[in-house]
């Protein structure tokens, strides 16, 4: 029996756009609503949001109950975070600041148990593994891990195409929040510029046939990622509409109890 098959590696390997949403509420019981939205994937933030380990497996659990695939980012890519992430069941990691070549095929040998990678081999206790109850996962389960790397500042984006003739490297996401404060126009990723390098990069990824990626809040830079075809697109975080759906609501409270003496 195989490791489990990651059916959000093989929609992107076929080109099927994936919709997604990134999770920073940092909860089981909220990320699960998330996965009975509807979205093709979730983000469980490692690096932005208070979530650790344990954190990250119960959101993963309740995920996997639910419609979405779960993509795990880790705080950044360090090879004993990699391995902890991926014995803990974690099947796509989307690693942030990757900023050349050389990271990215340490990244990949960090998904790959050896002689061709350096992942430990501890699946006689992880929950990947099904708690040691899939006899092949050691054979099998690097095919079934999608490593997804992030681009999100000058360096990366100068060593673009180096890091997509990474072998191993299945996507590159933009993170256009990153990369427009690295461009100097913090808090502005709409910037022209930070556009005009956005659609750049994710030209260059879709022509180097691995995925691309981006999360992005506009309308539009949502539509003309995906027409130059970017296939897997976050469009929604979850922090952000709770807060806008609560502070909208205590606004109604206070209007009408101003409605009184
Ligand atoms: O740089 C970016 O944009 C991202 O990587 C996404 C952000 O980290 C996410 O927290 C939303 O701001």
């Amino acid at each position: 029996m195989p490791a489990p098959h990651n059916p959000f590696k093989a929609a992107l390997k076929e080109g099927n756009i994936q919709m997604g949403c990134w999770l920073g509420l940092a909860d089981p019981y909220l990320a699960e609503v998330s996965a009975h939205a509807g979205f093709d994937w979730l983000l469980i933030d490692g690096e932005h949001a208070p979530n650790d380990l344990r954190s990250i497996i119960a959101q993963m659990q309740v995920i996997a109950a639910g419609k979405s695939h779960a993509v795990v980012r880790p705080v950044i890519g360090e090879t004993w975070m990699i391995k902890q992430l991926l014995d803990a069941g974690a099947q796509t990691l989307l690693v942030p600041m990757v900023e050349g070549a050389e990271q990215a095929r340490e990244l990949v040998a960090a998904v790959t148990y050896p002689p061709h990678g350096v992942r430990g081999v501890g699946s006689a206790l992880a929950r990947a593994s099904g708690f040691a109850g899939i006899p092949d996962y050691l054979t099998t389960a690097r095919d079934e891990i999608c490593l997804l790397v992030q681009v999100e500042n000058r360096k990366g984006i100068a060593a673009l195409d180096d890091i997509l003739n990474v072998e191993g490297v299945d996507g590159v996401f933009i993170g256009p929040s990153d990369l427009a404060a690295d461009m100097g126009h913090i808090g502005n990723p709409g910037h022209p510029d930070v556009e005009i390098a956005v659609l750049d990069a994710m030209n260059k990824i879709v022509a180097s046939n691995k995925a691309g990626g981006i999360l992005t809040l506009q309308p539009g830079m949502q539509k003309k990622c995906l027409e130059l075809g970017a296939t897997f697109v976050a469009t929604a975080v979850d922090v952000t509409l709770f807060a806008a759906a609560i502070r909208k609501s205590a606004q109604e409270a206070q209007s009408l109890r101003n409605g009184f003496p």
